[in-house]
């Protein structure tokens, strides 16, 4: 029979500062709490809404404030903490430590899918805080090439943790004990793919290049791409994401009219970077329009949004050609 590593041995081979590998412990442990919240549902009083909004201006989910406050406290407890922030808090927390890391999470992705009872998740991003001195939110605003470590946990028909701390990407499956287990030792994403995920409903709001790609995409055989396109669209960033670092596919979430004073709807530092970190160290390409990385992209706050073209190299090379 295999048998499949405990995620704390694997950790703890890993070439990373130990006070990292505590945090990234801490992020792991708690993703195991929330996705117990989230599978209980109705019976956790989980499901519905909050009847408040975030700093975003979205109404909350009784679930977003839930695993909001267990990762923000879980993380607060953390010696190697200096702050936290979140797509559910409009400020950064301090913990009162200096030096050690910054953690941003967006606890609860793809809000909309709670009560339907599909699949949701966690994503986190670490970065460096500065020595010395207590930390601000212009701390975080670095730029996702410093990240440290980054990942998500999806609560689907497995839950699994996925994360980078060096070079690689790794995946681990949560097992009936309630622990994460290394399964996916390696995960690339393949350079080429017929897969494409988009809101298709907000097509009359792109700007030219993303429909001209789409429409070549939807014109399949006989079309200029000549090949047939497949489509995916969970609702949940983190689960089109872990399609893409599966079995490869694109992702866009385009700049739209809409709104158009903001670069996109996903938000950059605990959505836009550690995905984009995950996908170009498993091969990928993440960028805003098929061609700026978004690791490049400097923020200015902490809620800044980003437009999101990721996936398949080969395939975000043809969403900057059309
Ligand atoms: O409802 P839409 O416009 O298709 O947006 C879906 C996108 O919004 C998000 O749900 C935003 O995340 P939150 O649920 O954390 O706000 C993404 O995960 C997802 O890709
Ligand atoms: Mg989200
Ligand atoms: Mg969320």
């Amino acid at each position: 029979m295999t048998t499949f590593a405990p995620f704390s041995d694997w950790l703890a081979g890993q070439e990373a500062p130990e006070a990292l590998k505590t945090v990234v412990a801490a992020v792991a442990e708690e993703c195991v709490a929330i996705s117990r919240v989230v599978s209980l549902g109705a019976l956790a009083g989980a499901l519905g809404v909050a009847g408040s909004v975030n700093v975003q201006d979205e109404e909350q989910k009784k679930l977003d404030v839930m695993t909001n406050d267990m990762l923000t406290d879980r993380l607060k407890g953390c010696a190697a903490v200096a702050a936290v922030g979140s797509e559910e808090m409009d400020l950064i927390e301090p913990t009162g430590r200096q030096g050690g890391y910054l953690v941003t999470f967006d606890p609860l992705d793809g809000s909309s899918n709670i009560d339907i009872n599909a699949p949701v998740g966690t994503i986190f991003s670490i970065l460096p805080a500065p020595e010395g001195r207590a930390p601000a939110e212009a701390d975080f605003l670095i730029g996702g090439r410093h990240q440290v470590s980054a990942g998500y946990a999806v609560y689907g028909a497995q839950t699994m943790l996925v994360l980078t701390i060096n070079e690689g990407v790794t995946g681990f499956t949560l097992d009936d004990q309630g622990q994460w287990r290394l399964t996916h030792p390696d995960i690339r994403v393949p350079a080429d793919t017929k897969e494409f995920a988009i809101n298709m409903s907000n097509r009359r709001h792109w700007a030219e290049p993303v429909r001209r790609y789409i429409d070549a995409a939807l014109a399949g055989k006989t079309g200029p791409r000549a090949k047939d396109f497949n489509m995916r669209w969970v609702a949940a960033m983190v689960a089109d994401v872990h399609r893409i670092l599966m079995r490869g596919g694109v992702f866009l979430y385009p700049w739209d009219q809409r709104e158009p004073d903001r670069p996109g709807k996903l938000r950059l530092l605990y959505e836009g970077a550690p995905m984009a970190l995950l996908i170009e160290r498993a091969g990928g390409k993440a960028t805003t329009d098929g061609t700026q990385p978004i690791l490049d992209v400097v923020p200015t706050r902490l809620h800044d949004r980003v437009a999101v073209a990721l996936g398949s190299a080969n395939e975000v090379d043809a969403i900057a050609a059309a």
